[in-house]
């Protein structure tokens, strides 16, 4: 509660505490105040704090207040220690009527008992935070965070498209753990989380210019020029860390315009966090203590709880500007997250990791993923082998996408077919060279039958030597492995067979089916590899999609009739195949996970998803 001259508080009202007058620079305690410290009363002087209380009436006094109990919010007439107090505070309408009791009381005492007075300062207590934590807020005012602003609907959708493939045609893609990332005017360098202020790059690209003059029109941003802006790229489920853009790297306001996915952001200033919805398609602007004092973070997760409503996140691209500091550091009024007045930099996920530390990691990732699992061995491998002629019977149109890209690789590149199948890409590019293999013993031994330079191999530890390929394809290859880190280690082991410069293309089954009615007829599962409240967060579906094979074809001999399930009345073998089926920016963010790659393309085909990798070291 304030303290608020001219209005009477009771006694209890006085939550705050007293002083003498001097620490603060307010005064040597020979200045009137409206409050005076009364010290010798109390029971064991022979004063009651009653008998004060009357006495003092008839010199104007608001409230006679006993020392609060340490450690506890109650009043009490007991100090520290369990003893009773010998003193109390009295607050006065003004410090004239204060002057006139000290008089009075200094010269005649309470009866026959001597007081001493003498002038205090009353501390109002601290404004508790009005704010709620749980609660996510829908408005930048509500949060209390001075500075703050979030201007909805900034930009259109038709500019928020353009903004998007603008900024697909623009710069470099930069892989970080869990996001990608693009600079323009300054890179940001991530281990000194700041830039190189002699070191201009990559100019804006051109879809940003309406933006910077629509920026400049709005008076809460003061900054005269934006000079470095960054793209972050967040596949669904992957947030950001806390942190407070660095203080001596950047000059002024902070804005970050969301595209693509609503997030909710959330700020913190020691114990206290607030959280605010902040929707795609708007423009954040931190400016003041809020771009200074506050660490702003966005949790990872796949959806956000606003309200009673669950958010579903998508993809999100956002864009930072900001301006570079040329000369000179920060002297702000926060010094506690000011690096230009010595406070430290929070570490960074890279740097908090070692370069061992992420070695390690990996290995034992790729250790877990060499495993076959059970899911793979029934529903895939064993699979494929029994069905591989009828399988390779359907399976014989070029894809646009993989011929484009095969189109595209330099006379007399080396690729390899990573998951061949029945081989049909092999002579699909008469001025490259095309070997590869499949797991499947019978499509292999298909392949050789027509001719193709095929081994068996497994994708996750392929028998070839590292750096040796031009390009790779791996057609619908990857949504066949059950696990994380086995289409992790896959994704790794086709960049890794590439030489420096070489691309990749992946495909795999979308989430986004044309055909939905085929659906029904999946049987989802269960995810093989659910790691609800891991840091990995559960992309995609799993489901067993059925394989039909009618009762003529050689391949629904006695032995597929044991392994399948056989069907009767329609007259059919049925098997079960595993998919783990990606949704949209999952296999960028997978790609996320492997350093020296870089994203080209990724685009939707005809119930798939299509990514080009370039290895780049
Ligand atoms: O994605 C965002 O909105 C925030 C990005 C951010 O904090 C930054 O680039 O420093
Ligand atoms: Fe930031």
């Amino acid at each position: 509660m304030e303290e608020k001259p001219g209005e009477k508080m009771a006694a209890e009202e006085w939550q705050g505490t007293w002083r003498r007058p001097g620490k603060e620079g307010d005064g040597n305690g020979e200045e009137a105040t409206r409050y005076l410290l009364i010290g010798n009363v109390g029971p064991s002087c022979g004063v009651s704090v009653e008998a004060l209380r009357d006495h003092l009436a008839t010199m104007k006094v608001e409230a006679v207040v006993p020392p609060r109990e340490s450690g506890k919010g109650k009043r009490s007439k007991r100090s520290k220690g369990g003893k009773a107090a010998t003193y109390v505070f009295a607050a006065f309408g003004s410090a004239t009527d204060a002057k006139v009791a000290k008089g009075k009381l200094s010269g005649d005492g309470i009866g026959d008992v001597k007081v001493m007075v003498e002038y205090a300062v009353y501390c109002p207590p601290k404004e508790k935070p009005k704010v709620s934590e749980e609660y996510v807020r829908l408005r930048a005012e509500d949060l209390g965070i001075d500075g703050l602003y979030l201007l909805k609907d900034f930009v259109s959708e038709e500019e928020e498209r353009g903004l998007l493939s603008g900024l697909d045609e623009s710069g470099e893609w930069k892989c970080l753990a869990r996001r990608r990332v693009k600079h323009f005017g300054f890179e940001f360098d991530y281990s000194i989380r700041g830039v190189h202020p002699n070191k201009e790059i990559v100019a804006f690209p051109p879809c940003i210019e309406p933006i910077t003059d629509r920026i400049a029109g709005v008076k809460e941003i003061t900054n005269e020029r934006f000079d470095q802006l960054t793209v972050n790229e967040y596949p669904m489920g992957v947030g950001l860390s806390p942190h407070v853009d660095t203080h001596s790297a950047f000059a002024g306001d902070i804005l970050s315009l969301s595209l693509g996915s609503s997030a909710v952001m959330e700020f913190r200033k020691g114990e206290d966090h607030r959280r605010l919805f902040v929707p795609r398609r708007s423009l954040l602007a931190m400016t003041g203590e809020s771009r200074l004092a506050w660490q702003h973070y966005i949790p990872h997760r796949k959806t956000d709880k606003v309200g009673a409503k669950v958010v579903k996140r998508t993809m999100r691209t956002s864009i930072t500007f900001r301006t570079v500091r040329k000369q000179g550091g920060c002297s702000c009024p926060f010094p506690e997250q000011c690096d230009s007045q010595g406070a430290a930099l929070p570490p960074t996920r890279m740097l908090e990791k070692s370069q061992q530390q992420q070695q390690a990691e990996a290995e034992s990732m790729l250790e877990k993923a060499r495993k076959f699992p059970e899911m793979e061995k029934d529903h895939v491998h064993g699979v494929y082998d029994c069905i591989a002629g009828h399988f390779s019977s359907t399976r014989f149109a070029i894809w646009p996408e993989v011929k484009r890209f095969l189109d595209g690789m330099p006379e007399h590149s080396l690729v390899g077919d990573i998951g061949c199948g029945n081989g049909k890409y092999f002579g699909a590019a008469k001025h490259c060279r095309v070997v590869g293999g499949d797991l499947s013993f019978e499509l292999v031994q298909l392949c050789k039958n027509r001719g193709h330079e095929v081994v068996q191999l497994d994708v996750v530890r392929p028998p070839y030597r590292q750096n040796l390929f031009d390009g790779v394809i791996s057609i619908a290859v990857l949504h066949h492995m059950s696990t994380f880190e086995r289409r992790l280690a896959a994704m790794t082991s086709i960049v890794n067979l590439l030489r420096p410069g070489g691309l990749a293309l992946v495909t795999v089954w979308a989430m986004e089916q044309e055909e939905v009615k085929k659906m029904k007829k999946w049987k989802k599962l269960s995810h093989g590899d659910s790691r609800e409240g891991a840091s990995v967060p559960v992309l995609g579906k799993d489901y067993l999609v059925p394989w039909s094979v009618p009762f003529h074809r050689p391949e629904a001999g006695e032995v597929a009739k044991q392994s399948g399930k056989v069907d009767e009345q329609k007259g059919l073998v049925v098997f079960e195949r595993f998919y783990h089926v990606f949704e949209r920016g999952e296999l960028e963010y997978l790609v996320n996970y492997i350093p020296n790659v870089t994203v080209m393309r990724c685009v939707y085909d005809r119930s798939n998803w299509c990514i080009t990798v370039r290895r780049d070291t």
